[in-house]
């Protein structure tokens, strides 16, 4: 005898028959045959309308917010040739990864030259492309219809970079100069900067401001002129909150060891015949130091503009995630970064059998959802709500197929 199926399957009757008194399920998408020929969506049908327009039922999914009713998201984000940039974040394990891939995706079907870009040291976009894209280089994503490039950007390498510019300036190297030339006093103020610190322990953010300070860099590049979507898949909240501040820190860190340099420099000007060489290094590395810092400067730009940039939190409908959102969103506002949206994921559907643990585990997901609606940091937020399948997000065909359903 056939049983129902214990957790939600996309397959299951559950995705398309009305089973509790909440609003039925309805098909919205499916991927056509010829977009899938192995995919595992295919001919499967699932919809995002549970508890939008919700009657009475045991969850109290009239509680729960409302994903913005008329606000057609997806057209407002693909209107305009100029370009925007677009960074997910949220905690662990969320789903940023496929919702920043599905983005991506949908972008490039609708006109968009777009640029993803992994700065989570943990990159996961390989995995969810199902292709390979490590390497720190621009790879094309094979599939979409307009290109579609990915970037991993390699965070030791960025790091060890910034190391090698920082420690010829404000390093051991400064300070062994320094002493011999009885400038004990400046290597005083050298360690005010607490910079050998910072290069030893680097603060957990740093790997990612550099990788996006890199970025910025590239996107000055002609090359790079092409895209008009870029998006950024971003470490776990706690990196994203100190990455927040670590643009202003560097700024304020390297600023103090541009000026050093220059003291150092007229202080040593009369002796430059005999360290030439070392005062051309010197000045190189100063050079570079000097470029981070202009960059720094654009990545905090880039994430207060308003008119170009959106900082979109996904989350999952747990107390614990929720609550983490929440703090995420009031460090955002606090650092006037614009927050728009906020992406639900993972949201069981009404379970077609009578497992208690599908119930227990939808009514508890209820819960947190009604949280939102009375949160001050996140019931302002357009809510998109998106299911949990049930079979892993991979490959540009299944990513088409959860963009559909998120991004509409
Ligand atoms: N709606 C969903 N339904 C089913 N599986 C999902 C859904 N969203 C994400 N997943 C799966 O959950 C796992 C984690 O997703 P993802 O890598 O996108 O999360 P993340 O927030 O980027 O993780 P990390 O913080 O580790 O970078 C992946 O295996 C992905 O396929």
């Amino acid at each position: 005898m056939a049983t129902a199926p214990c957790i939600p399957s996309i397959s299951s009757p559950a995705f398309r028959k009305p089973t509790t008194s909440i609003e039925p399920f309805k098909p919205l998408c499916h991927l056509p045959k010829t977009l899938a020929p192995t995919n595992p969506f295919r001919n499967k049908f699932v919809s995002l309308s549970v508890a939008s327009k919700s009657r009475r039922s045991p969850f109290r999914v009239r509680a729960v917010a409302a994903p913005a009713e008329g606000v057609a998201v997806f057209d407002e984000m693909v209107s305009g040739t100029q370009r925007k940039y677009y960074l997910l974040g949220g905690k662990g394990g969320v789903g940023k990864t496929s919702c920043a891939a599905s983005l991506a995706v949908k972008f490039a079907n609708n006109g968009h030259p777009t640029l993803v870009v992994s700065t989570d040291p943990a990159h996961s976009l390989s995995d969810s492309f199902a292709q390979d894209l490590t390497g720190g280089m621009l790879i094309r994503v094979e599939g979409p219809d307009y290109p579609l490039f990915a970037l991993e950007i390699n965070p030791e390498k960025a790091r060890e970079e910034f190391r090698s510019a920082s420690q010829q300036n404000g390093g051991t190297g400064v300070k062994d100069f320094m002493d011999g030339m009885g400038l004990g006093m400046l290597v005083e103020q050298l360690g005010e900067l607490k910079l050998g610190e910072l290069l030893d322990t680097p603060p957990p953010g740093l790997d990612e401001a550099i990788a996006i300070s890199k970025v910025m860099q590239f996107l000055e590049s002609p090359e790079y002129s092409m895209f008009t979507r870029i998006i950024f898949d971003t470490a776990p909240t706690g990196h994203t909150l100190r990455l927040l501040s670590l643009p202003d820190f560097l700024d304020q860190s390297i600023g103090k060891i541009l000026k050093l340099k220059q003291k150092i420099s007229s202080a040593t000007s009369a002796i430059k015949s005999v360290f030439g060489q070392e005062e051309n290094k010197q000045q190189d590395a100063a050079n570079k130091l000097e470029r981070l810092r202009e960059r720094m400067v654009k990545v905090r730009e880039l994430f207060r503009d308003t008119d170009s940039t959106e900082f979109v939190i996904v989350t999952i409908p747990t107390v614990m995630a929720i609550s983490e959102s929440s703090r995420l969103r009031a460090s955002l506002t606090k650092e006037n970064v614009p927050v728009k949206r906020l992406i639900v994921n993972q949201i069981l559907p009404p379970s077609a059998s009578d497992c208690k643990f599908c119930t227990m585990k939808r009514k508890d997901q209820m819960r947190a959802l009604d949280m939102i609606q009375n949160d001050p940091e996140l019931s302002g937020l357009n809510l998109i709500q998106a299911p949990l399948v049930d079979v892993e997000i991979r490959g540009v065909p299944a990513l088409k197929f959860m963009g559909d359903i998120i991004w509409k």
